[in-house]
């Protein structure tokens, strides 16, 4: 088997992208995923992206985590875009269907600015909260999350009893300032921590914005800087979420394998 294959990355989240509108890729063979995006043996990213054609939108985006399992993911829908924009399928605008349903998106330059899914409420989890962003989000307070112990804490909230059997994503978030945060998370399907997530960023958005009655919040990753804004709604729901970040193409190549 042998296909062309690009990576992407936003806010250092990254990501195996193919353009499938062929729909040769097999994506029924999860151990060929796992093999990609491993960083020893394979090719290395977080998770593997497969463009395909879809009536009615611009393109289809197939998000796999690096375990094969298949979600939401928000970084990887910018950098799905900007892929898109460099195939030539758009220009400025996409209108694509993910696994959570359709989206679209807006391209200003390096950036890219996705429209979530609409929530429909946060809620409590124990001390915590839990929003589903597209993804399921854990979403806990500390107040250093520079020093917190991410992956152990993170691991074992992912495996914990609440969460069986599908499990969650975990983040971690310090407010930095009156509309700025700082968030860590640890991503399930990748089973360690990402240096940025942008369903669980926006997770943590819609959870601090909503304590401190903001409806723009910033968020440092230690892979960069998102924007998240949305309408919070009487009934405890959030309408026209955005994630605005960058998205860049990092590498080009050929996989061939026997
Ligand atoms: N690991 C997540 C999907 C990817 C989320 C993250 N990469 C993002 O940017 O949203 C999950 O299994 O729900």
């Amino acid at each position: 088997m042998e296909f062309s294959f690009y990576k992407y990355q936003g806010t250092g989240n990254d990501f195996i992208m193919i353009d499938d509108r062929t729909k040769n890729f097999p994506e029924q063979d999860l151990q060929l995923v796992q093999n990609l995006c491993d960083r020893k043996f394979g090719i290395g990213a977080d998770g593997l992206i497969l463009i395909r054609n879809k009536e009615g939108y611009d393109f289809e985006m197939i998000y796999f985590n690096a375990d094969g399992s298949q979600s939401m993911c928000g970084n990887g829908a910018r950098c799905a875009v900007a892929f898109s924009k460099f195939l030539g399928i758009i220009s400025d605008k996409a209108s694509f269907m993910a696994i959570d349903g359709p989206h679209t998106a807006k391209v200003m330059g390096e950036l890219i600015s996705l429209g979530m899914s609409h929530v429909n409420s946060l809620s409590n989890a124990g001390q915590d909260f839990f929003v589903n962003t597209g993804s399921p989000h854990h979403v806990r307070f500390v107040d250093n999350v520079t020093t917190y112990p991410v992956v152990e804490i993170g691991k074992s909230i992912r495996y914990g009893d609440a969460y069986q059997p599908k499990g969650t994503n975990v983040n971690f978030v310090t407010p930095i300032s009156e509309n700025e945060i700082h968030v860590r998370t640890y991503e399930r399907g990748v089973e360690d921590e990402t240096l940025s997530c942008g369903t669980g960023v926006t997770a943590c958005a819609l959870v601090y914005g909503y304590q401190n009655e903001l409806n723009e919040v910033k968020i440092k990753t230690l892979g960069g800087n998102l924007v998240v804004k949305f309408t919070a709604a009487t009934d405890g729901s959030f309408q026209n979420i955005t994630l605005t970040g960058p998205a860049q193409q990092v590498f080009q190549g050929k996989w061939k394998s026997n």
